[in-house]
């Protein structure tokens, strides 16, 4: 049978160590990354005290006025660093579709602490490895980011372990371990505010989009108006909250590397019910993770059943993401690609 909705599981088992246990959550890991490429997990050992403090760091931010916020505005549109105010952006322009900007601000890191060698520097590292921007009021903040996008890092190392173990048999725990060692990920923090007029017809929170890379680890709070998956039969389902929890979903990415056998859904963040009670302000912490910029990615043997051709040409992942980026920003409503 096929999931319809989003399934939660527990790493406990993994992290144990043990055959049995590692085997028992990879196959719910395969299960849920076939169906509707979107899980929940818990028993992840992120310790609550690190995501608490970015959680209350990150509302210090939001809450700067805007001229401080500024202070750390984004670059250049190809660099995504720093802060984007709400409706600066439109994830549904990545999918070349016209759409209202997303009622949204972030706040966007990537790798820190980079070494000083040339192959973060030179041509083809591109912007992947650009300067992180930091707002100059806050003290803590940049620590904090850091570590929580190390601990990211870690954790998306051991759900990609997890993920070669589930897609074959045949292929090593650590198949990952050295395509995302130099890993161009991104962290960024959201903000959606809780409006109750000057929505345009169609505007989100965050319009239907696909995330790109190869997973995302997404930390929601409870507001209402949250994630939203479509599932195999079309219908938006809402992704259930767990209070400990984090929300993974596959990336495009991940998708071709499976050639299609694991999905990158289509999801959503919807506006709260019109009659929705207080202040449904969101915020949630979104962990891009994207392999090293010079791996290509193709179609893993084991995916391909015999005689089946790959569906995708293989492509850098430093190009792929490339792709993507500049058609996610807009300028006064007009599309730059
Ligand atoms: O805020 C969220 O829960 C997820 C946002 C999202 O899907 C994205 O930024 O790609
Ligand atoms: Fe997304």
């Amino acid at each position: 049978m096929t999931l319809q909705y989003v399934p939660i599981i527990d790493l406990g088992p993994y992290f144990g160590g043990t055959a049995e246990g590692k085997a028992e959550v990879a196959k719910a890991v395969n299960q849920a990354c076939r169906d509707i490429g979107f899980l929940v997990i818990t028993e992840h050992q992120i310790p609550k005290e690190l995501i608490e403090r970015v959680y209350a760091l990150t509302s210090q931010f939001f809450d700067l006025p805007m001229a401080d916020k500024r202070k750390a505005d984004r670059p250049r549109p190809d660099m995504v660093r720093g802060y984007s105010a709400v409706a600066e952006e439109s994830l549904s322009y990545s999918m070349e579709e016209a759409a209202p900007g997303d009622l949204k601000e972030s706040f966007s890191i990537g790798p820190t602490d980079v070494p000083a060698e040339p192959y973060y520097s030179e041509e083809m590292a591109g912007p992947h490895f650009a300067p992180n921007v930091w707002p100059p009021e806050l003290p803590g903040f940049q620590q904090a980011y850091a570590e929580y996008f190390a601990a990211m890092g870690d954790l998306a190392r051991s759900l990609m372990r997890i993920f070669a173990l589930a897609l074959a048999l045949e292929l090593p725990e650590t198949f990952f371990d050295d395509k995302i060692d130099k890993h161009i990920s991104m962290f960024r923090s959201l903000r959606y505010p809780h409006l109750k007029e000057g929505i345009k017809e169609g505007q989100l929170r965050a319009g239907a989009h696909t995330d790109y890379g190869s997973l995302t680890i997404v930390k929601p709070d409870g507001a209402l108006g949250g994630l939203q998956v479509c599932n195999r039969d079309g219908e938006w389902v809402d992704v259930p909250f767990v209070e400990d929890g984090f929300v993974v979903n596959i990336g495009d990415l991940m998708m071709q590397w499976t050639n299609d056998q694991w999905i990158s859904t289509l999801h959503r963040v919807v506006n709260p019910p019109e009659d929705a009670a207080g202040d449904q302000q969101r915020k949630s912490l979104v962990f891009f993770h994207q392999p090293n910029y010079d791996v290509m990615v193709e179609c893993l043997p084991s995916c391909l059943a015999d005689g089946e051709k790959p569906l995708y040409a293989p492509v850098s992942s430093g190009d792929h993401l490339k792709s993507k980026f500049v058609r996610q920003t807009t300028f006064g409503g007009s599309k730059v690609a």
